[in-house]
């Protein structure tokens, strides 16, 4: 390294080898520094340099970025395989998306996305089912899943959520999801909620015939994850969800790993992500923060309603592409449509999204004037009349339940 300067990491002739990871990032330099200089430091500090020019005795592996394009404020970089640790999710993104996020030498910085090499993602599980859920748990053909949340999101006792519960699953809904805040609380304890909870799945799916199962949300210390996976498969479930965020991709990488002993699925929830991807031209696009979840080995991950919903996305359809395409082999990832649903809305999802989601509704289906089990009629409803191809409001007319949905909310987006 002796010698080696910023400029060092900026070769615009560069070909990166296939083996390397190229990420693309937007870049906003400092003010008083070129593109050229910042795009350099994002290489240099991302992999082996740092703000001075090294003295080091005898020769060392080298493990130098390379930015090896810049148009705009679009800055291509190049990681040698050699640089990361094999299946270590958070070491990677600690070079990636690591100390270059804080930078001074750039204003604003956003990891937009990622190639990801063959030997790298090789080191990872990725999802055990991914959209196969759709078929091989609830043989649901080409029609869109559906999950519903209880609301209010916390503060229902373990009976009133149960009771919800049963009201939505005989109502239609294939998937009692709980809220991303809801884990093992007095109010409703988690063993308890998982034990009262089966027992209803089991008399909905006796009264319904259909298949019906629940997301309990397992997150915590991952010790304490663990615990709960193993009590989740005991009492026979088929998925925990986890809030892949706030409880960081190294617990994911650990819950997986627990996932595949039981044959479980994981239900990804990414509360949080805004903090990352929702500033302009800073932090990690959401996009990169699926291929992490997707790499990891999640099922199903909230990536939005193509902005019909209450919550701000990014290229809800994109990523669900990139979710469903080739990566080296590793299964795909089921995409959940959730936040601000209700059912007038889902004949212009499925258009923008396809059939091949989760469809999640909490105030669309708690909020129906009739109750849950209207609520939750009249979005299997809104998916059925959706999936035959039959306008929403001809299907209304014969089915009261979806007609009084479309009533209170037509296909308004809501805050
Ligand atoms: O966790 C979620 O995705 C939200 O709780 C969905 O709730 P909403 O449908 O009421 O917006
Ligand atoms: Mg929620």
């Amino acid at each position: 390294m002796a010698g080696i300067t910023y400029e060092d990491f900026l070769d615009t002739s560069y070909e990166p080898a296939d083996s390397e990871l190229v990420c693309t990032f937007s870049v906003d330099p400092a003010a008083d520094m070129d593109m050229a200089a910042a795009a350099s430091r994002v290489a240099s500090e991302s992999s082996n340099g740092t703000w001075a020019e090294l003295q080091v005795d005898g020769e060392i592996t080298d493990l130098s970025a390379t930015a090896f394009e810049i148009d705009g404020r679009r800055v291509q970089v190049a990681y040698p395989d050699s640089l990361f640790e094999a299946g270590n999710m958070a070491q990677i993104l600690s070079c990636i998306a690591g100390n270059i996020m804080g930078m001074k030498a750039v204003d604003r910085i956003r990891l937009l996305d990622c190639e990801w090499p063959e030997a790298l993602t090789a080191s990872f599980p990725g999802p055990r089912f991914g959209s196969a859920v759709r078929e091989s748990i609830f043989g649901a053909g080409d029609r869109p899943i559906t999950a519903t949340v209880p609301k209010p999101k916390v503060g229902l006792s373990t009976d009133q959520h149960v009771q919800v519960g049963y009201e939505a699953w005989t109502g239609g809904i294939d998937l009692l999801k709980d809220d991303e805040n809801l884990t093992d609380q007095p109010f409703n304890p988690f063993r308890d909620r998982l034990i009262e909870s089966f027992g209803a799945r089991d008399r909905a799916e006796a009264e319904t015939g259909e298949k019906k199962s629940y997301l309990i949300n397992v997150t915590a210390d991952t010790n304490t994850m663990l615990e709960r996976v193993d009590m989740v498969a005991e009492e026979g479930g088929e998925y925990v969800m986890v809030d892949v965020i706030t409880c960081g991709w190294a617990a994911v990488q650990t819950v997986r790993d627990q996932c595949e002993k039981h044959d479980l699925a994981i239900h990804a929830h990414r509360a949080m992500h805004a903090a990352f991807d929702r500033v302009p031209n800073h932090g990690v696009s959401m996009r990169v923060l699926a291929q992490v979840a997707r790499l990891c080995g999640v099922d199903q991950l909230h990536t939005g309603t193509a902005d019909l919903g209450k919550l701000e996305n990014e290229d809800s359809r994109g990523i669900n592409d990139w979710l469903a395409s080739d990566l080296h082999g590793l299964r795909d990832v089921l995409p959940v449509a959730s936040g601000g649903l209700h059912p007038g809305l889902v004949p212009e999802l499925v258009d923008r999204l396809g059939t091949n989601i989760c469809i999640q509704a909490g105030g669309g289906i708690h909020g129906h004037p009739d109750g849950t089990h209207a609520g939750a009629k009249a979005l299997r409803q809104a998916v059925d009349a959706t999936v035959a191809g039959v306008d929403l409001d001809e299907y209304a007319a014969e089915h009261p339940e979806l007609e009084t949905a479309i009533g209170k909310w037509g296909t308004e987006t809501p805050r």
